[in-house]
């Protein structure tokens, strides 16, 4: 039986999630590893255009077909995913992405999509130095709420939640909604 829940967290960059899945290794019940699985990416260097594409091809589906080394990324994920399984399968993991359709419905028991205001999501990605045309295309996702579509359509209704991370104030009380949340799971768990 698994320790611990799988939660996804994922939002256009710079809206929280690594925040968020910090917090939440430091505050949960149960315990929690986060995973960064674009940290993880680049680490591994499977394919050092996989994220960017893979982000690309979240804003437009069709962008699909024009991405020339297609194969080499189908084939990144396919290695992602065989090393995140075992790992997931022993529960107790925060998935920390800008995409969340890739992982298989069964491992979710809850998907948290973080939204920001674009205007401040802006600042924050300009923060970071991205470049504009990166900034505005994330922007761009933001406000047609790309993320989120995507995890209603890869996920049952009822584990997918849309948190605002626009202050600190949404990011505490988003902490302790989460915490309240496992804390019921692992009642549920012991009481089998
Ligand atoms: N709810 C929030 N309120 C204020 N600032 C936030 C909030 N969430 C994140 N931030 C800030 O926004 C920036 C991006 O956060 P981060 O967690 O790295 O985003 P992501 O992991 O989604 O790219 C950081 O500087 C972080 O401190």
């Amino acid at each position: 039986m698994s320790v611990g829940p799988v939660i996804i967290i994922t939002g256009t960059p710079g809206t929280g999630k690594s925040t968020h899945a910090q917090r939440l290794v430091d505050e949960s019940p149960v315990p929690l590893q986060h995973i960064n699985v674009g940290e993880w990416v680049k680490e591994k260097g499977w394919y050092e255009e996989f994220d960017e594409e893979w982000q690309s091809y979240t804003v437009d589906e069709d962008k699909v077909r024009d991405i020339p080394d297609y194969e080499a990324i189908a084939d990144a994920l396919g290695q992602l995913l065989d090393e995140l399984e075992p790992i997931v399968a022993g529960g107790g993991v925060i998935l920390d992405w800008h995409t969340c359709e890739v992982f298989p419905e069964r491992w979710a028991d809850l998907v948290l999509v973080l939204r920001c205001d674009h205007s401040q999501l802006w600042k924050r990605l300009e923060k970071r130095n991205y470049h504009l045309k990166k900034i505005q295309e994330n922007n761009e996702a933001e406000i047609m709420q790309v993320v989120l579509e995507e995890a209603r359509a890869s996920y049952p209704a009822e584990i997918v939640v849309e948190l605002k991370s626009e202050s600190t104030e949404d990011l505490e009380a988003n902490i302790a909604r989460i915490v309240d949340w496992i804390t019921v799971w692992k009642k549920e768990r012991a009481s089998g």
